[in-house]
Parts: C-alpha cells; sequence; structure tokens
C-alpha cells in the first residue's frame, strides 16, 4: 500500500482543519483570484522550448524579449498573470484572439493561437511573441504538464480520476474518505469545490481547463498533498481540460443519457468517457461492470491497458430488492466475459438510511463495507471508490481496517440526498438527468405508504431531449410533482417547464397514473407548496441544484440555495401545520398552475 504521513502530522498551510473530505486541512477563506490557483513557486520554462515541443510556428515579438521565460499558462483573460503564455482559443461564441491585447496587459508574455487567432493578434498590432498551431486546444495540457508539472524530484501525488454520468462527485469524497483515514493527506477536484492543501475554492467547472488542472496539480505538490481525486466530465475529455495528466487510477461509474447537446448520440458521449481508459491517460482501471455500457468500458479499458490493468465491479440487482449478486446464488451470467479482477457486491441488506454490503473478489477475498449514504447507487459508488483504493495499491487487510473506522464511507456530500427535515423528510439533492432521478426518486419514498412530493425542473441551453422524460419519471415514481425552474441560462423558462410537463402530462393520461401535477414558479415559491401540501409522514424530493447557490438567468447570477428554501418553508409550516394535498388551494397563485387533479389517498 502507498505510505501516508498521518493527515495530522503536518500543519495546513494557510488555513485551519475543517470538514474536508479524506483529512485535506483546509480553511474557509472565500473564493480566492487566479493567484492562489497558482504554485507560488512556478517554473521558468524558455519560449523556444515550448515551441520546440509542440512544433508551433513562431511570429517573433516587435518589442521585448525574443525568448521570454514562460512562468504560466492560462486560456482566460480573467486568469492571466503576468509570465504567462496566453492561449487564444476559438470558442463557441468568440475567438479567444480578441482578448489578445487584455492578456499583454494582464502581463502575458507570449501567446499561441491558430491561424485565425494570428490574424487577429496581427491587426491588434500585438508585441509578444505568437505561436501560431493548427490546433492549439489539443496542445494546451502538453504546455502546462512542461511549465506547471512534476519536477524530479517532488513526492509522488497518486491521482484518482472518477468519470461516469452520474456518481463522480459523491464518489471522490468517498475515496478521499479512505485515503484520508489512511493517513494521506489528500485534495479535490471537482464540481462542489477544489482542496489543494490550502483553501477550499467553490468550483466553477466540475473540470477546470488544462492550465488550471496542471496548476492545481501543482499548487497540491508545494501543500504537500499526496493523493489527489478529481472528477473527469465528457466536457473535459472532448475539450483536452486533463491532457498531459496520466491517472494511476481511473474509475468508471455509469453512462446513462446526459449533454447529449455536445455529444450528439450515447456512442460519442461513451467514446468521450473511453478516452479516459487509455495509456495516456491512467495506468489502472476499475470499471462499473453491471449493464451495456459497464461492459462495453470494461473491454475498452482491457483493449487498451491490458487486462492486468482492469477490476471490474457487479453491484447488480434492482433497488432495494433482493440483492442480484448473491454468492449463494450461483454465478452470474453477466460475469461472463468480463476481463481482469472480477469483484461483485452480496449480503446487501439496510442499515438506516444507508446499507451494510461484502464485496467478494478473486479468490473469494471479502471485504465487509457500511455507507450510510441514502440509495442503492451509493453502494455502487462506496464499492467503486473501495477497488479504486484497492487499484492504488493498498492490499485487502489494509483495507478491511478502513472499512472498521466508523462512517468512512458516510462522507457529507453537500446537496446530495441532504436531509434537511424528517416530518415530513425533506431531501435535497443534484439529480438533474433522468437516471439520477429515477434512483434519487427511489430512494426518497417513504416506506410506510406516505407520499413522495417532488419539485424539480430542466436547465436551459443544455440537452432539451431529457426534459419529457424527466416529466415522465416524475409522473411515474412521485405523487404530487411540481414542476418548476432549474438554471434557466438563456432559454425562455416556461418553454423548459412546458417541455417537461408534456412529459408529466403523458404519463399521466397514456399510462393511467393518478398524480397532482403543477406548475409553480419561481422555484423558491414550489419549495414553499411543496411543503405546505406535505403530511408528517409524506418525503419531499427538490432535485436538480444540490449545492448550488445561485440561479442562471440571461447571464444574471441569482441567490437561490435550495437547502435554505427547503428549511425556511418547513420552519414556517411547523408554526401553522400542513394542509393536506386535497384540502390545500386549489387556485393558481403567483406563478402557480395546478395541472391534475386526483391525488392517490
Ligand atoms: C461548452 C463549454 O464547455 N464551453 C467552454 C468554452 O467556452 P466557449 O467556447 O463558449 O468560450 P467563448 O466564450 O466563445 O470564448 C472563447 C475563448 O475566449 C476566452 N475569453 C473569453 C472572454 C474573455 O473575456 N477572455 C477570454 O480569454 C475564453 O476563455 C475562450 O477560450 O471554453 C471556456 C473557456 O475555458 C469554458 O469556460 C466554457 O465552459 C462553459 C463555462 C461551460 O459551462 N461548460 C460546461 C458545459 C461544462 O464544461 N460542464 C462540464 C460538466 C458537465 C457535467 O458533468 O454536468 C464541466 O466539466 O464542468
Ligand atoms: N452511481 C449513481 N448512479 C445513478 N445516480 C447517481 C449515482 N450516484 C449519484 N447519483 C445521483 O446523481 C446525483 C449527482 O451525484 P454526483 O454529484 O455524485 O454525480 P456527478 O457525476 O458528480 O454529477 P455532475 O457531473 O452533474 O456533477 C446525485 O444527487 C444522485 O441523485
Amino acid at each position: 500500500m502507498p505510505a501516508y504521513h498521518s493527515a495530522s502530522d503536518e500543519a495546513a498551510p494557510g488555513g485551519t482543519p475543517d470538514r474536508s473530505p479524506g483529512g485535506a486541512s483546509t480553511s474557509t477563506a472565500p473564493p480566492a483570484g487566479a493567484a492562489a490557483l497558482r504554485p507560488a513557486h512556478p517554473r521558468a520554462v524558455p519560449l523556444s522550448e515550448l515551441r520546440a515541443l509542440i512544433d508551433a510556428e513562431a511570429v517573433p515579438g516587435s518589442a521585448g524579449r525574443a525568448d521570454p521565460a514562460v512562468t504560466g499558462v492560462s486560456l482566460n483573460t480573467s486568469q492571466t498573470l503576468p509570465g504567462d503564455l496566453y492561449a487564444a482559443l476559438p470558442g463557441t461564441h468568440r475567438h479567444g484572439g480578441q482578448f489578445i491585447a487584455d492578456a499583454v496587459d494582464a502581463g502575458a508574455v507570449a501567446v499561441l493561437t491558430d491561424p485565425d487567432g494570428a490574424a487577429l493578434a496581427a491587426r491588434s498590432g500585438v508585441t509578444v511573441p505568437v505561436l501560431v498551431h493548427p490546433r492549439p486546444r489539443a496542445v494546451v495540457g502538453a504546455l502546462s504538464h512542461r511549465v506547471f508539472g512534476p519536477a524530479a524530484t517532488d513526492e509522488e501525488l497518486a491521482l484518482y480520476a472518477v468519470t461516469g454520468t452520474n456518481g463522480k462527485t459523491t464518489t471522490t469524497y468517498l475515496i478521499n474518505g479512505l485515503l484520508g483515514a489512511a493517513g494521506a493527506r489528500t485534495g479535490l477536484i471537482g464540481t462542489i469545490e477544489i482542496l489543494a492543501g490550502g483553501t477550499a475554492v467553490p468550483s466553477v467547472l466540475t473540470t477546470p481547463e488544462a492550465p488550471q488542472v496542471h496548476a492545481l496539480l501543482a499548487l497540491m505538490r508545494e501543500h504537500g498533498v499526496n493523493a489527489a481525486a478529481m472528477e473527469v466530465s465528457s466536457h473535459a475529455l472532448s475539450y483536452h481540460r486533463v491532457d498531459g495528466i496520466r491517472f494511476d487510477v481511473a474509475g468508471f461509474t455509469n453512462l446513462t443519457q446526459d449533454h447529449l447537446d455536445l455529444h450528439g448520440s450515447m456512442s460519442e458521449y461513451f467514446a468521450a468517457k473511453a478516452q479516459l481508459f487509455t495509456p495516456e491517460h491512467c495506468r489502472r482501471a476499475v470499471v462499473l461492470a453491471d449493464d451495456h455500457w459497464g461492459r462495453a468500458m470494461a473491454h475498452h479499458a482491457a483493449d487498451r491497458l491490458g487486462a492486468d490493468a482492469v477490476t471490474c465491479l457487479l453491484v447488480g440487482g434492482p433497488e432495494d430488492g433482493a440483492p442480484g449478486m448473491d454468492a449463494a446464488s450461483g454465478p452470474d451470467l453477466r460475469a461472463v466475459d468480463l476481463p481482469g479482477a472480477l469483484w461483485h457486491v452480496t449480503d446487501l441488506t439496510r442499515d438506516g438510511l444507508g446499507h451494510r454490503f461484502t464485496l467478494v473478489g478473486p479468490a473469494g477475498v471479502r471485504l465487509h463495507a457500511r455507507t450510510g449514504l441514502p440509495g442503492r447507487f451509493n453502494v455502487a459508488n462506496a464499492a467503486l471508490a473501495v477497488l479504486m483504493v484497492h487499484a492504488g495499491g493498498m492490499d485487502p487487510a489494509a483495507i478491511q481496517d478502513l472499512l472498521e473506522v466508523p462512517d468512512v464511507l458516510t462522507p457529507q456530500v453537500p446537496g446530495r440526498m441532504q436531509v434537511i427535515g424528517t416530518a415530513p423528510h425533506a431531501v435535497v439533492d443534484f439529480a438533474h438527468n433522468p437516471d439520477a432521478l429515477v434512483r434519487a426518486l427511489e430512494a426518497t419514498r417513504p416506506d410506510d405508504g406516505g407520499r413522495l412530493l417532488l419539485v424539480f425542473g430542466a436547465t436551459g441551453d443544455r440537452d432539451a431531449t431529457k426534459r419529457p422524460l424527466m416529466g415522465q419519471i416524475a409522473a411515474r415514481l412521485a405523487d404530487v410533482v411540481i414542476v418548476t425552474d432549474d438554471d434557466p441560462h438563456d432559454e425562455d423558462p416556461a418553454r423548459i417547464r412546458a417541455a417537461v410537463l408534456a412529459g408529466a402530462h403523458r404519463a399521466v393520461h397514456d399510462e393511467g397514473f393518478s398524480r397532482v401535477v403543477e406548475e409553480v414558479h419561481p422555484r423558491a415559491e414550489a419549495i414553499r407548496r411543496a411543503v405546505a401540501l406535505a403530511r408528517p409522514q409524506d418525503s419531499i424530493l427538490v432535485a436538480g441544484r444540490g449545492h448550488e447557490v445561485w440561479q442562471e438567468v440571461k447571464g444574471v447570477n441569482l441567490p437561490l440555495d435550495d437547502r435554505q428554501e427547503l428549511a425556511a418553508a418547513l420552519r414556517q409550516v411547523g408554526d401553522r401545520g400542513n394542509a393536506p394535498v386535497d384540502e390545500a388551494d386549489p387556485a393558481p397563485r403567483d406563478g402557480r398552475h395546478q395541472e391534475e387533479g386526483n391525488t392517490p389517498a
């Protein structure tokens, strides 16, 4: 197993310890500027060396040094620092070449761009040298690695990547929980926050752009971080954001519908994710192989990495039903032909909100575990995290010791199945695609005949095909469906709601579900409506925005935190009692529109 110092051995640079996963010491300082996300002691690389690395054409500068020392890389002028190479990339809205003058004003000593950007540079009278490459985005990772990458003398930083449609954030927190319990000083890059050993910084993207990723890894090394877990989105793989990084272990959670606006089809979406499981990007792979996409990924990984580098995990079985992979029930056909080491989950039992389970591996090795995270999908996340740590070099006996640490597989993941109230059981979750919504609804349904109320919407400017699907799922699995707004971005929110409602109506009319379906906006009002309708034995799920604290409407960020709104609404109702759904005021009020009647008794 990797040898780690105890997290408590070292003082945190720049902060007091807090709740960060895996025992990384952090402080709770506010979001930092670009400089705070860079190493304090950057290396200086001559521009000529960078030019040779990517075989770029060079246009000499008209002033300053012919071969300046480059100490950083940026591809957005808001993050450009003195000494940077500014990568002026073609974008979906405009060309980064328009911002070269701003980059030079911010201290950029050179520019990397494509021929169109070079023309823009010439027109703006740029004085610094310009490197011209036909596909600059494809070489930014290699350049960033040269500038920010590890020196031969640096301590090892073990890197764990998680990809998949759902479960990335949760699995990275689980990995860091285990590594932290083993004494590692952990770092994190993902949707919620970035932990680089110093301050915790709220995230903007799930996977930042390549220069920032490489700078963050350098910062982690400076802060003595020796293991880091990172979410790798399909956007990241398509946009070359992790180029130049070879992860020790890459994990695959699942592939279900999302992001078809970018990828076009599920096969293309798969192909984007599959890039992670190649020798350029990882040494070992752990793949959740329960379904077609998982099995395809396992075979792809074995083809590219060799079967010895692959671990397959089967969790199987219906939600909260009999475990599909009980060792006593004999071999499962899904295991046939899976490459590499095979592990499966067995002895699955409910324990409080979470589950106990056993992982059975090659030669009958058994690991006994418990996660307090709700929903069977979190067993999959927890099992994947355990096997990724194993693939990273920790032997089963050491892992079993870690699994004895109370709640080691129950990290607090903000906005993921986060319980806000108990009577009614009220949960905020980040489910914002069809599969996640199914699983979150299944995990929230009350056991004892209470009703399930759902508040959700769909995001604007993103995969529109999932909107009616999510409406349909909502009407199938919830008793009261309140359709509201998510982040509309630049789209008309009413149009988005209409698409979601169309799916809900289809389930009600064509499939005969008897549900209350309402359209209520703004979102805070929808949350209050759900709370007003709920009885103490019911459950409320507010899905889609999880930890998010801003709602983006036409370029303006409006403060909105589902957790706060739900807590406030519950407090208010606690003072005056709940109204049963059929007694509640059915008349539309402030954007509320009741679409269907007849909730089940
Ligand atoms: C669709 C997408 O991923 N777009 C990314 C892309 O933006 P773009 O091509 O539209 O950029 P643009 O506005 O046309 O500008 C062109 C160039 O000029 C630069 N620029 C622009 C303005 C300026 O003042 N200065 C400047 O330097 C930009 O950095 C860019 O390189 O390049 C930008 C610069 O890096 C990214 O910030 C931007 O991500 C946007 C913000 C985004 O929302 N991306 C999402 C969809 C995303 O990546 N999501 C995935 C996770 C999804 C999930 O799993 O749920 C993620 O990893 O976060
Ligand atoms: N293994 C899983 N399978 C299906 N759904 C899951 C799984 N894990 C989590 N979910 C659902 O997906 C939501 C998002 O979980 P999480 O943030 O861990 O995933 P993610 O892949 O990081 O998502 P995103 O890329 O959107 O940030 C959860 O709130 C839950 O509803």
